[in-house]
């Protein structure tokens, strides 16, 4: 049997990229190309000559090179977005909008052009804009263009409760759905400590302390960073969400996806449960909402409406 190693795009060398190109290379995903603008290639370069000198150490075996040549991405299975700028201290995600989105519409072009048939991944903020963005520009297949925020928004809010109750992280289950801005909507009824549901486990009033820190979450790190956002957890979320697809393992992750009537909502990319594989979003889950849950579903879609209405 012949195996061929995967090829995954990484656009962007900065920090959410490298890192993700890091990480995927050390899980052994596939052969990793980091993308960045001509004036950025020599330290893509450098960057991914650094973790190929990390291989024998760390022992992977995949083949990572920096480019500003789209031509090295061609044919590639897995095209993971985190080009653009971020946010600094007292900026909203929105704030980024316009400017990203000129980057979205440049990127999409390539992608277009040297890799048909891949799966996008796509972190740029503001995220749920940008997913959308990318989904009109490539006019690619909604199965195919997915937006992360979930699994980072979910594990900080999984990340505050192992720590609340002083337990494992691996046996907090919960997750956040809406849009990746301040009014996402964490589900406390669906999120559990060993199973145990966590409204039997902490007040009322700390749990809606924690709900506040998740949603803040992002800005709690940009205010800490001074000169730029996170880029560890954003990172291993990305690379949680591609090895879901490329081993097609059929995960239920929550991701931004294209809605066109789940949740009764249509034409708007937003964060709900999904099931992740081999041919991207292969399923959107739909869960029982009570009044509340739906009222602030609705309310994190008109933001990102909102957001959406100021495209080109
Ligand atoms: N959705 C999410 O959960 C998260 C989203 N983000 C977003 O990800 C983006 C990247 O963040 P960082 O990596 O920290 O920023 P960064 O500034 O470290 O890196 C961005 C890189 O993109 C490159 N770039 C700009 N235009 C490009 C183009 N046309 N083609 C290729 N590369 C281009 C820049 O030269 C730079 O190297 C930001 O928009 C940030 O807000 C970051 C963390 C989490
Ligand atoms: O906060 C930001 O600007 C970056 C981001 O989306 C996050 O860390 O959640």
């Amino acid at each position: 049997m012949t195996f061929k190693r995967k090829k995954i795009s990484v656009i962007g060398s900065g920090f959410t990229g490298a890192t993700t190109a890091f990480l995927l290379a050390q899980k052994q995903l596939g052969d990793v190309v980091i993308v960045d603008i001509p004036d950025m290639e020599k330290p893509a370069k450098g960057k991914a000559l650094d973790m190929m000198e990390a291989a024998p150490v760390l022992g992977f075996d995949a083949n990572i090179i920096g480019t500003a040549d789209y031509q090295d991405t061609s044919g590639s299975d897995l095209v993971i977005i985190t080009a653009g700028v971020a946010r600094k201290p007292g900026m909203s995600r929105d704030d980024l909008v316009l400017t990203n989105q000129k980057v979205m519409k440049s990127v999409a072009k390539e992608i277009i052009n040297y890799s048909p048939n891949a799966t996008i991944l796509v972190l740029t903020n503001p995220v749920d804009a940008m997913t959308y963005t990318i989904f009109k520009e490539t006019g690619f297949p909604k199965e195919r263009v997915i937006g992360q925020s979930g699994v980072l928004d979910s594990a900080r809010f999984r990340t505050f409760i192992a720590q609340e109750l002083n337990l494992s992280v691996k046996d907090i289950t919960g997750f956040v759905l809406g849009g990746h801005g301040d009014d996402m909507v964490p589900l406390v009824r669906y999120s559990f400590a060993g199973g145990v549901p966590l409204t039997s486990l902490i007040s009322k009033e700390r749990l809606e302390q924690i709900v506040e820190r998740t949603r803040k979450g992002g800005a709690e790190i940009v205010n800490l960073l001074g000169n730029g956002s996170a880029y560890y957890a954003p990172a291993a979320s990305l690379v949680e969400m591609a090895e879901a697809i490329i081993l097609d393992q059929k995960r239920v992750l929550p991701t931004i996806a294209y809605l066109e009537g789940e949740y009764g909502m249509n034409g708007i990319y937003l964060g709900v449960p999904t099931v992740l594989g081999a041919g991207g979003i292969e399923k959107i889950i739909e869960i029982e909402l009570n009044e509340q849950e739906k009222q602030a579903l609705s309310q994190s879609a008109a933001s990102v409406k909102a957001v959406m209405n100021v495209l080109t």
